[in-house]
């Protein structure tokens, strides 16, 4: 297993293909360094003894050690493992631990595969296990860019004015293919290993083209990035852990990009795009039900504090406030825990989550996640969004009266009251806070999606059958 200083070394020697703000920056470059510090974790805490059974799993290609972030789910309890690990890493960048996405596309990639060879004959699934020897052995990061910018979204692939509006191949060479096109919101990409693209969704034998799924490293000839980087706001003195995390999502663009045969998991294969696309969708929602616990953990906790902090802890509503954030807490988690438990061992003997524990979770969370921030936005008063600049705390000439008129619940110091409401500030009125709000709506799918899949999977005869059966209805 790699450290974090292993892993950013070598970011650190890529190429430099990524834009920002109408700049090629290098990957160390001083704004990214927030959003790499979350994967740094991802490292530092799979090496500390003291989480190794959470954050750490055993290889069934290899038998050796691998970090958990790239393991391939063997058996329900690695799901749970999983879950529970996201859940934990989630709490301790104050968000998104971001590294979940690769490895929920290759435990898709594992499933479909294998089903890709069984039904028509083709040698995925070999080349994939020789790629996860590869990403599993080198402990690597990857981005899943799944997402198409998608043009007009009622047309398919084929039917759009511009054809590389989705990602396509336009030539298939005997050493590998070439691709085309671009995808969009992709997390963690300016600072990730690897880039891993699947389809985002099904595909009818028209869009043959644009049924592929392959691996590429991140600073591959061909592909660019143009980024946006979401950091928390940066402190002056009153440093805290919260400050320290960020994010940076890219549009990546494939310009004739160049991909070996031995990194090419799907081409052309129409009738699997769409398993592929729900399957990556399935295991990173199931991720979800670890990730939006937590960020609903940190609003839990901050608003529990500031109604203490206010003096108000035992204040009715404030009560009735907490247990609705539990409820969605516990809800979501209890139902990926669900997924865990009910998952099924495809034919490549990959563990898959149950899809619609998983769906109504990641679901649930989803729609809850403005609810959240507006419980914690009505329990903490006006002032996160009046708050002065830190400046202002430091200013001599100012500095007493901020620290005198902040106090509340006497025992507590301006210090650790300044602290708090700095704090539900960026979770609350920042750029940062709003960019992970959206996410947590959007993230592995919009609500609709879910909607799709839930409706696709759930069986609504049965239930009617059960309604005739209770109305004395007989046919
Ligand atoms: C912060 C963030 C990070 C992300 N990270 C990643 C990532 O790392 N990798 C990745 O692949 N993706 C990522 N995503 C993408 C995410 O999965 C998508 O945002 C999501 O699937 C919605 O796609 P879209 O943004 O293109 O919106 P759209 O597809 O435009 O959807 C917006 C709305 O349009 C409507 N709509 C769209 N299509 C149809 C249709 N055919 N019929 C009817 N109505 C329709 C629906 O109401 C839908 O909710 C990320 C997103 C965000 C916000």
């Amino acid at each position: 297993m790699r450290t974090a200083e292993e892993y950013m070394e070598k970011l650190f020697k890529m190429r430099k293909n990524v834009y920002y703000d109408g700049e090629l920056i290098g990957r160390d470059d001083p704004r990214l360094r927030p959003g790499i510090n979350v994967i740094c974790e991802t490292f530092n805490y799979a090496a500390d003894p003291q989480y190794e059974e959470l954050l750490t799993a055993t290889s069934h290609l290899t038998g050796k050690k691998v970090n958990r972030f790239t393991h391939i789910h063997q058996s329900t309890d690695d799901l749970l493992k999983k879950q529970e690990m996201t859940r934990f890493m989630c709490q301790r960048v104050g968000g998104c631990v971001q590294r979940c996405m690769g490895i929920d596309a290759l435990n898709a990639l594992s499933v479909v595969t294998k089903d890709m060879d069984n039904a028509l004959g083709t040698s995925y699934h070999e080349r994939f296990l020789n790629y996860l020897r590869y990403f599993q052995e080198n402990d690597l990061v990857g981005n899943c860019a799944q997402t198409d910018v998608k043009g007009d979204r009622s047309l398919r692939p084929h039917q759009q004015e511009d054809p590389d509006l989705y990602l396509r191949v336009v030539e298939k060479r005997e050493d590998g293919i070439v691709v085309c096109g671009a995808k969009a919101h992709n997390t963690i990409a300016p600072y990730a290993d690897e880039i891993i693209v699947v389809p985002t969704r099904m595909m009818t034998e028209k869009d043959a083209d644009w049924a592929v799924a392959f691996a590429v490293p991140a600073d591959a000839d061909g592909v660019t990035q143009i980024i946006r980087i979401s950091n928390p706001r940066p402190r002056k003195k009153l440093d805290a852990p919260i400050a320290q995390y960020g994010s940076a999502d890219s549009l990546t663009v494939f310009d004739h990009v160049f991909v070996p045969w031995e990194r090419v998991f799907m081409c052309g294969e129409w009738q699997f795009a769409g398993q592929l696309a729900l399957l990556f969708a399935t295991y990173h929602r199931h991720s979800y039900t670890g990730c939006k616990p937590a960020v609903t953990d940190i609003i839990m906790g901050a608003s529990a504090l500031v109604a203490e902090y206010n003096g108000v802890p035992k204040a009715p509503h404030v009560r009735d406030a907490l247990v609705e954030l539990i409820t969605v807490a516990e809800l979501v988690y209890g139902a990926g825990i669900a997924a865990g438990v009910k998952a099924k061992k495809a034919a490549s003997g990959t563990y898959i989550p149950e899809v619609v524990y998983t769906n109504v979770a990641r679901y649930y969370a989803g729609i809850n996640v403005y609810h959240e921030h507006e419980i914690l936005a009505e329990l903490a008063g006006g002032l996160p969004a009046t708050l002065p600049p830190e400046g202002d705390f430091l200013n001599d000439d100012t500095k007493g009266y901020l620290e005198k008129y902040i106090m509340r619940k006497a025992g507590i110091s301006a210090e650790n009251q300044h602290r708090c409401f700095r704090m539900i500030s960026d979770l609350l009125v920042s750029a940062h806070a709003g960019v992970k709000q959206v996410a947590g709506v959007h993230g592995g799918g919009s609500p609709i999606m879910e909607k799709i899949a839930i409706y696709g999977q759930y069986d609504i005869e049965e239930k009617k059958k059960l309604a005739k059966y209770l109305a004395g209805i007989k046919e």
